[in-house]
């Protein structure tokens, strides 16, 4: 699903009003009318209505009507407060409209709006009425137009409406909520229905923001989303449909050479368990074959606790030791492969042999980069942007949002702050495909085009995850998916398989990265049949 920032939205409002022809009324109106929709389907699920088929007429509206309070910004969001108080008032509500601002200052539109509904009669808040005798709460005080942090005197109102614990229904966003990063103010509404105007914004998605919107619907101004791409939209919710139409059948005549080789350079002492998930992974997401490079030293104990399956591929010398023969050794072994996974459990001692580390670079294999690796990479002078533009070959990194703050040298804050911002720019910067983890993956390559992840759940904040998600984006790309789809289908199913496991026989507590193999054959079979189904309707 499209989202756009509040920036492209107001490009698009502007498009549709100058270039269109639309007038800005008749898109309030839309937007107004779409509200009032909702917030009378909200009350017949409240049991407003004495019988369902009065709801055409107006005044069958049963003697218990409920109250609405629709608090009133003075910018357009307002104005599409207001129209949605005209036609409850006109439906035979009780609507009563509260100013968040002095009536002077009323944009234009809104004040317009105002008028209208004043005429018909509507009314305003008496000074002893109070929000918590209401039913419904409307927050129209900021959309689009607004920006964090919040300006007096808009937060003792906001105070208020939390005091009230009424169901609050948000026009375009919750105010206090950034459209674009998902940050919140102290005082943000907690929205149970959010009508969002145009396209969904990427906040609504991403955390802390996405727990104060609640369900989400999309009043559509009428404009196609290829027309909203052409000027410039380019972030994307990951759907269910979405992912569904990224997963690739497999040719049925097909055989272990289809499917790729996949090389994994990763363990260290102590932490050959992260190579053996990865492993796995890469195996469990469709790999034809996956390669483990072990050094010499490597006891044949812990290889037995890798998968059968694996094949194991010697080079010279000790782990953590790197020595130009052992590079020699691995760059040829990363000849007879398709793609790569360096770092998971690969310790910081490349960092002290530069030259061997730029070797790695001119690998000609995709490569999905991660932990170890990329935390030697932020150890170079110019945390390891030379290293990328070495790359002729495409190049997912998976950082967790502390790796990403070193390579970007910024704090982890500033990363959780600017999630989309941070991903796109390095994508874009580096030439790669940055895979961003933590609640609400982001997904960015350097087109720029930006994805938000919605599956998966706390139980991925386990050692090992990361490691898995690595391999399964590898046996993708070794299967034949180009890094953008398998960038987007591994983080859609490695969410998904964690969500299954807790739903069936973990909680989100107790699971283990080695859980998620259970689980990923029914994810994979979920997008599966979605396709399908796609493809017949
Ligand atoms: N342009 C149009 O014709 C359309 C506008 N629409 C509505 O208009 C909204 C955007 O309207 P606006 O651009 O007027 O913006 P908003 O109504 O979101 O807010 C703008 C007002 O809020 C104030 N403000 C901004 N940040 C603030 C802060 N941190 N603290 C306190 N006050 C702050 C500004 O001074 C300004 O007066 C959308 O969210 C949507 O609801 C829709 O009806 C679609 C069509
Ligand atoms: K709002």
């Amino acid at each position: 699903m499209l989202l756009v920032t509040s920036a492209e939205m107001q490009t698009l409002d502007e498009l549709m009003i100058k270039k269109m022809g639309v007038p800005s009324a008749a898109l309030m109106e839309s937007i107004g009318l779409r509200v009032a929709q909702v917030i009378i389907d909200l009350l017949d699920g409240m049991g407003v209505h004495e019988q369902m088929g009065e709801r055409s007429n107006a005044t069958a509206v049963s003697s218990h009507v409920k109250r609405i309070a629709v608090v009133v910004g003075k910018g357009h969001n307002g104005a599409d407060g207001l129209v949605a108080a005209r036609y409850l008032h006109a439906f035979g509500y009780q609507v009563r409209v509260w100013l968040a601002a002095p009536e002077d200052e009323l944009a234009p539109m809104t004040r317009l709006q105002f008028e209208a509904y004043l005429k018909l009669q509507g009314q305003l808040a008496a000074e002893q009425d109070d929000l918590a005798d209401v039913d419904v709460i409307v927050d129209a005080i900021l959309g689009n137009g607004s920006k964090l942090p919040l300006r007096e005197p808009i937060k003792p109102l906001l105070r208020a409406i939390r005091k009230a614990e009424r169901t609050v229904v948000a026009i375009d966003l919750p105010t206090g909520l950034d459209a674009d990063t998902g940050q919140i103010d102290a005082d943000c509404v907690q929205a149970a229905i959010t009508v969002t105007c145009g396209f969904a914004k990427p906040g609504l998605y991403m955390d802390p923001g996405r727990n104060f919107v609640g369900r989400i619907v999309v009043a559509s101004l009428a404009l196609p989303r290829e027309q909203a791409e052409a000027h410039g939209a380019h972030h994307y919710l990951i759907t269910p449909d979405l992912a569904a139409s990224r997963y690739r059948k497999r040719p049925t005549d097909s055989h272990k050479g289809t499917f790729g080789r996949v090389g994994i350079l990763a363990g260290s002492k102590g932490m050959y368990g992260a190579a053996r998930l990865a492993v796995e992974a890469a195996y469990r997401a469709g790999a034809g074959l996956v390669y483990y490079f072990a050094p010499t030293d490597l006891s044949a104990a812990w290889l037995t606790a890798f998968p059968v399956e694996a094949i194991i591929k010697r080079y010279p010398g000790r782990a953590g030791e790197w020595t130009k023969e052992a590079i020699d050794a691995l760059v040829a072994l990363f000849r007879e492969v398709t793609t790569g996974v360096i770092g998971p459990g690969l310790g910081m001692n490349l960092r002290e042999n530069v030259e061997l580390l730029f070797t790695l670079a001119n690998l000609p294999v995709t490569l999905v980069l991660d932990a170890d690796f990329l935390s030697v990479l932020a150890s170079l002078r110019d945390r390891g942007q030379s290293w990328f533009a070495r790359r002729s070959f495409p190049t997912v990194i998976t950082p967790h949002p502390k790796e990403f703050a070193r390579l970007l040298d910024v704090s982890v804050e500033q990363v959780q702050a600017n999630r989309l911002g941070y991903a796109k720019e390095f994508a874009v910067a580096s030439n790669v495909v940055v895979v961003l983890k933590g609640a609400g993956t982001v997904i960015a390559t350097p087109q720029p085009r930006i994805w938000i992840n919605q599956t998966g759940n706390s139980g991925l904040a386990t050692g090992g995850t990361g490691d898995v998600l690595a391999g399964m984006i590898a046996g993708l790309v070794a299967s034949g998916y180009d890094v953008q789809d398998a960038a987007i289908v591994g983080v859609y199913v490695h969410g998904l398989a964690a969500q299954l496991a807790c739903q069936k026989e973990q909680s989100e507590e107790s699971l283990l990265a080695s859980d998620l193999f259970r689980w990923l054959g029914t994810a994979f079979r979920q997008i599966s049949r979605a396709m399908d189904i796609s493809l017949d309707g």
